[in-house]
């Protein structure tokens, strides 16, 4: 793979997810495979902008496969959302000699990405890291796995208190705009419903559903509500419930947090591993201003424009298969 790239800037930003480390991992060691220089830069774009660079070889990612967190550390950088910022963010690249980037974030991320490109032409490109799983392009972003594991087994550990108490818990999940994490942590929990940004249940519904539980002698209920619930989050959710009767005897959790820490499932690092090196490649190839992706078991990779335009919809199937087992 000959091309002019010789020197490459890596960095995670916006929200860090389990596996970012796997895939700063697979980016450094995909560029010393093909004789490239690698650089980290620190807190994503507030490091761009400040000229927080270090050196990274092969043995310097040893050991942080299996780590949560991201160690170039992460940032959300008000600064670089101003044409002043990326221009510092511009100068601090051309003065470390980087000509290529490699930015490891989510949609926001991208978007930044995108603009540095559109403004200054270097060839850029992202790889999906966000426990949100919500960009289009790739069937699963990093860390959403895990997360959504992390989720479960919370899930499992209130169902048992719920059960012994016969309580119904609303459990609160992450998911900004969506909801990936709510749908699949509610049907492997055994949610009696699931409240997600994409579907439009009313509280009547939600109300009539645990009614129908009631009179169907369910003695516990959990309600899974994603984050971006538009009809009130966990907290206004019960607070309704517990204006129309007293029947039922509610506790809220938020789970927050600590969804996004932990270590990688075997499946995240396995992702990021085939799209560090996935995007080291694209880049030598002369692809930039896209996103790497894994689509049914396949390394692809789809302009800024393509991925932005679409919503990475939950599947008919899931909503489905939700409803039918929460009776
Ligand atoms: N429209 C934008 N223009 C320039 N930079 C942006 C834009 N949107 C996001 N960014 C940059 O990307 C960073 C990460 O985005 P954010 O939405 O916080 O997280 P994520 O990448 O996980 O979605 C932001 O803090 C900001 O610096
Ligand atoms: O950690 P913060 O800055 O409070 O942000 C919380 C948000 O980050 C997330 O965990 C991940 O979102 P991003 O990938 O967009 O950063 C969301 O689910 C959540 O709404
Ligand atoms: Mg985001």
């Amino acid at each position: 793979m000959e091309n002019k790239i010789s020197k490459i800037g890596v960095f995670t930003s916006g929200g860090d997810a389990p596996g970012m480390n796997a895939a700063i991992r697979a980016v450094v060691r995909a560029c010393t495979y093909y004789d490239k220089t690698s650089l980290g830069i620190m807190r994503g774009y507030e490091g761009m902008i400040e000229g927080d660079v270090i050196k990274l070889d092969a043995r310097s990612v040893g050991n942080i496969l299996q780590r949560g967190g991201t160690v170039l550390k992460s940032a959300r950088s008000k600064e670089f959302r101003t044409p002043e910022g990326r221009k510092k963010a511009y100068d601090n690249i051309k003065k470390q000699g980087i000509d290529a980037l490699i930015a490891i974030g989510g949609d926001g991320t991208f978007t930044g990405l995108h603009k540095f490109y559109e403004e200054f032409g270097v060839p850029s490109i992202c790889i999906p890291g966000t426990i949100d799983n919500d960009l289009a392009g790739t069937d699963y972003t990093i860390g959403y796995d895990t997360a959504t594991n992390t989720a479960v087994e919370a899930i499992d550990r209130i169902r048992d208190t719920a059960l012994s108490h016969n309580r119904l818990f609303f459990i609160e999940v992450m998911g900004r705009h969506s909801g990936y994490i709510a749908i699949n942590s509610g049907i492997a929990g055994g949610a009696a419903a699931v409240i997600i940004p994409e579907e439009a249940t009313s509280f009547d519904e939600l109300w009539e559903l645990l009614e129908e539980g009631g009179k169907t002698n369910k003695k516990s209920n959990l309600v899974v509500v994603a984050e971006g619930s538009k009809i009130g989050d966990a907290h206004a959710l019960a607070r309704q419930v517990k204006e129309r009767s007293s029947y039922f005897d509610i506790k809220v959790t938020v789970l927050g947090h600590l969804q996004r820490g932990g270590a990688p499932t075997y499946f995240d690092r396995v992702l990021a591993s085939h799209m560090g090196v996935g995007a080291v490649e694209g880049l030598l190839q002369g692809k930039s201003d896209v996103m790497v992706g894994v689509r049914d078991r396949k390394i692809v990779y789809n302009k800024f424009d393509d991925i932005m335009s679409k919503i990475h919809e939950i599947d008919a199937e899931s909503l489905r298969i939700a409803k039918i087992l929460s009776i």
